[in-house]
């Protein structure tokens, strides 16, 4: 499902010189419907990890390998639909303002050029499932942080992705919303999507028990 294999990652600088590598040497397998928890200080290289998982970039050295594609080697048209199967989210919500909850959420599946008939039962039931069922026409401004990391979950999910790969997901939310949010992740893996989630939190990881990498210095220190 995702494979890294001695991976080491460099960010280029302004005039494309490799910079020092932000992770090394790292090697690990995530199955089929797993969930994991990628820990470890700030700087420790998770949001590099997890751009390496959504495919937005390729490993300096090493390969990643993303639901049977090695990235380094994958052709730049074979990415665009590897990427349609990993649901992404980032700790700032990249919500559209201008669109109403019910078309942030919609908005995938249009691009995906689904039927309309569709559309409107996936995204009836998904908005339900998050608990925003009443306030469809409200633009993201008029949610609360909650509501709206809620959202981004629902938008990352609609079109049913194998692999869903979340930033963060409740840094910007109190307690209770956090615990909400975990429960909608929780219940994708339940449904069989394989989870992979970014944290600074201990609560989260207690509260929901499963794999942890933990990273220091872009090195994994600890998996279990
Ligand atoms: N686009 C980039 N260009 C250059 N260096 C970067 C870039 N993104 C991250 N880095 C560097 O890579 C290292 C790892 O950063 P990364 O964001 O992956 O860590 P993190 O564990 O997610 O941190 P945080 O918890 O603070 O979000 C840091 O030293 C960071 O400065």
């Amino acid at each position: 499902m995702v494979r890294f294999s001695r991976v080491a990652l460099a960010y280029p600088d302004l005039r494309g010189r490799l910079g020092p590598a932000v992770l090394r040497d790292l090697s690990f397998t995530l199955g089929e419907g797993s969930f994991t928890w990628i820990l470890g200080p700030s700087g420790a290289g998770k949001s590099s990890v997890l751009r390496l998982m959504q495919a937005a970039l390729r490993p300096t050295e090493g390969e990643v390998e993303l639901l049977g594609v090695p990235i380094s080697r994958a052709r730049r048209r074979d990415l665009a639909p590897l990427r349609r199967r990993i649901g992404t989210v980032h700790q700032e919500f990249r919500l559209l303002s201008h669109l109403s909850a019910w078309d942030n959420v919609a908005l995938p599946l249009r691009l995906a050029g689904v039927a309309e008939s569709t559309i409107r039962v996936d995204v009836a039931d998904l908005l339900d499932w998050i608990g925003l069922d009443g306030k469809e026409a409200r633009r993201p401004e008029e949610l609360s942080g909650g509501e709206q990391q809620r959202l981004v979950i629902a938008r990352a999910v609609v079109t049913r992705p194998t692999l869903l790969v979340a930033d963060e997901p409740t840094s910007e939310l109190d307690a209770r919303q956090a615990r909400r949010t975990l429960a909608l992740l929780a219940e994708m893996n339940r449904q069989g999507t394989t989870v992979v989630v970014a944290t600074h939190s201990e609560d989260l990881p207690n509260r929901h028990p499963a794999r942890m990498l933990t990273l220091e210095g872009g090195r994994l220190v600890a998996d279990g």
